[in-house]
């Protein structure tokens, strides 16, 4: 009630309202009760029309504009959740200014004509016969763009060079991020049509970009994830990279001379002109670490010594033999992944596959020659790939023996099932429980053993530098050394990979042949322990260690048996 009435003798009106604001039928109307007669009922409070809120009325009271029940305390106009106790009538503090939030978003029926104008647009430029639909403009060093050591932190890219500062963008966020993409919505909801990605014809080659990418730190390490969109289909893919030179400086001073990051070109490119400090930061097209609040950049020593390594490298001095980056393509299985099922043993293969990848690396021979002379019978199985023998190494060097860090990438393909996607491969888990292996239970279903593809992979790895410098392959599967040879990738050797389980048998075969040397044994076990506890750090495999059971084994017997693997059955298995 306002001020000026409060002085004023009460009417029957204020009292009424009074009354209904104390009465306890006044928020949900009449209840049903079962003390009170019919008549009773009857007597309370008349209701006409939908049942009345307290709270609403003595908000209108206060004088709250277009409130309603809905919105009262959660505002559109008070600070959302925050102020929910300052809002209240009850409040002591009524006075306390109102927060007004609007949003800056345009509405609805402009996006969309701005959506339906830029697919019309690409739509055309397609027409005119334009090379790339992708819009990834030209590459450039990224040390042009975003380096601490270049001295261009805070610049607009193609603007002045010598600021250094970051110019904090007085843009809001969503804006600047929207001005980053020609059709306004596309990095927040992606969808096939809003990718201005447009797709590919059966016959052209895939075209893949990286949208984004963010440092996370796992039990193997820092790594960096990238996501992908591509013209085939609407799935996010995404590259694991393990690169630790970019964020050690440690680790950079130990790689040999000449290594290259293993960034991806297209992130790194200039998507638009005058794309602003902010924005390539946001994507995540920066070099060495984010810090809060960082503002400026003061390369230390480490740092500088770094850049003279680039220089080096950037020469072509100096590039010291270094072994090739370890490379899985994994397929996507989220019972495996997520629940922990252990019909498979995809998600144990998933964390070894990174913890391998993190392994500092010992330099070996140089195999390409010898996978090279291989080559001509890539068609045996033997041969596909050789394993690589140091006793046969041709061309010493003297860092032979020296331990790197490890480098690599893990490709994550959204191929659900081996390409039939999760609806299906559960259809096919019951087929399999009435009797049938996952092969046949796949062609039961009316579908392929194996519907994936390595296109798009193939594209990732050329997008990341990896396709001509050639790359160790972690994996078993022939048809991925084929898919991806196809495809234009060097695999200079094959790295294969044994289950968790199956390790414990070989080990054990093993342990029986030497018995005798203790030292061996202790180190293994100490190896074991190291192995566990670097299991055990992880939170994302449940009950992380190893898959293990009768039903794996199966899994694992057909993959041999009917696929192909290249994996040695333990003895006491056959
Ligand atoms: N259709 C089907 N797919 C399965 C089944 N179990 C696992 N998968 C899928 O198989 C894919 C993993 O492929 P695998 O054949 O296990 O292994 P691979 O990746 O070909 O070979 P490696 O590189 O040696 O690991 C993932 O997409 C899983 O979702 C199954 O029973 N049926």
């Amino acid at each position: 009630m306002s001020q000026s009435r409060s002085h004023q003798s009460l009417t029957q009106g204020d009292l009424d309202v009074l009354s209904f604001l104390t009465s306890d039928s006044s928020t949900l109307g009449p209840l049903p009760s079962t003390s009170q007669t019919q008549g009773q009922q009857k007597k309370s409070l008349p209701r006409r029309d939908s049942p009345m809120d307290a709270l609403m009325i003595s908000a209108v009271i206060a004088g709250s504009e277009k409130i309603s029940r809905h919105h009262f305390g959660h505002g559109a106009r008070t600070g959302a959740y925050t102020s929910c106790d300052e809002s209240r009538p009850s409040s002591p503090a009524p006075q306390l200014q109102r927060l007004a939030l609007r949003s800056t978003q345009a509405p609805r029926s402009e996006r969309l004509r701005l959506e339906r104008e830029s697919k019309l647009k690409v739509a055309g430029e397609q027409g005119q016969g334009s090379s790339s639909a992708i819009p990834i403009p030209q590459a450039q060093n990224r040390h042009d763009t975003i380096s601490p050591l270049s001295n261009s932190v805070g610049k607009d890219v193609g603007s002045s060079r010598s600021k250094r500062k970051m110019s904090m963008d007085p843009t809001p966020m969503s804006q600047t991020l929207q001005l980053a993409s020609p059709s306004a919505s596309n990095y927040f909801h992606p969808t096939h049509s809003s990718l201005s990605i447009v797709p590919s014809s059966s016959t052209s080659r895939p075209k893949v970009k990286c949208m984004a990418r963010t440092r996370i730190p796992t039990p193997h390490g820092e790594l960096f994830l990238h996501i992908y969109h591509n013209s085939v289909d609407t799935k996010e893919h995404l590259a694991i990279v393990i690169d630790p030179i970019q964020l050690d400086p440690k680790a950079k001073k130990a790689a040999p001379k000449g290594r290259k990051e293993i960034r991806s070109i297209s992130l790194d490119s200039v998507w638009r002109e005058g794309e602003t400090e902010m924005e390539r930061l946001v994507r995540g097209a920066y070099t060495g670490r984010l810090l809060p609040g960082q503002t400026e950049s003061n390369p230390s020593q480490e740092d500088i010594e770094m850049a003279d390594n680039d220089a080096a490298q950037a020469n072509g001095n100096e590039v010291e033999e270094d072994v090739k980056p370890l490379v899985r393509i994994h397929s996507e299985c989220y019972t495996g992944e997520t629940i922990g099922s252990m019909r498979c043993d995809c998600g144990e293969q998933l964390d070894e596959a990174l913890r391998q990848i993190a392994l500092p690396q010992e330099l070996k021979l140089q195999i390409t020659s010898q996978f090279q002379q291989h080559a001509h019978l890539s068609h045996l199985r033997e041969d596909l790939l050789p394993t690589p023998d140091p006793s046969r190494s041709s061309s010493p060097s003297n860092n032979l023996g020296k331990f790197v860090p490890g480098r690599g990438v893990v490709i994550y393909l959204r191929q659900e099932g081996r390409g039939i996607g999760l609806l299906e491969k559960i259809r096919a888990y019951n087929l399999q429980d009435l009797g049938n292996d996952t092969v046949t239970a796949n062609l039961l279903l009316g579908h392929g053993a194996d519907e994936r593809k390595y296109d798009i992979a193939a594209e990732m790895l050329k997008d990341l530098g990896l396709k001509e410098n050639g790359i160790r392959l972690l994996t078993n599967n022939p048809e991925k050394v084929i898919g991806l040879q196809n495809e234009g990738i060097k695999i200079i050797e094959r790295v294969g990979m044994t289950p968790r389980d199956w390790q414990c048998f070989t080990q054990n075969e093993n342990n029986n042949n030497n018995n005798n040397n203790n030292e061996e044994e202790e180190q293994k076990k100490e190896k074991e322990f190291n192995d566990w506890r670097e299991r055990r750090a992880g939170v994302g495999l449940i009950g992380a260690g190893s898959a293990k059971g009768i039903e794996l084994e199966k899994y694992l017997r057909t993959k041999v048996e009917r696929m192909g693997h290249m994996i040695d059955i333990p003895e006491n298995l056959q």
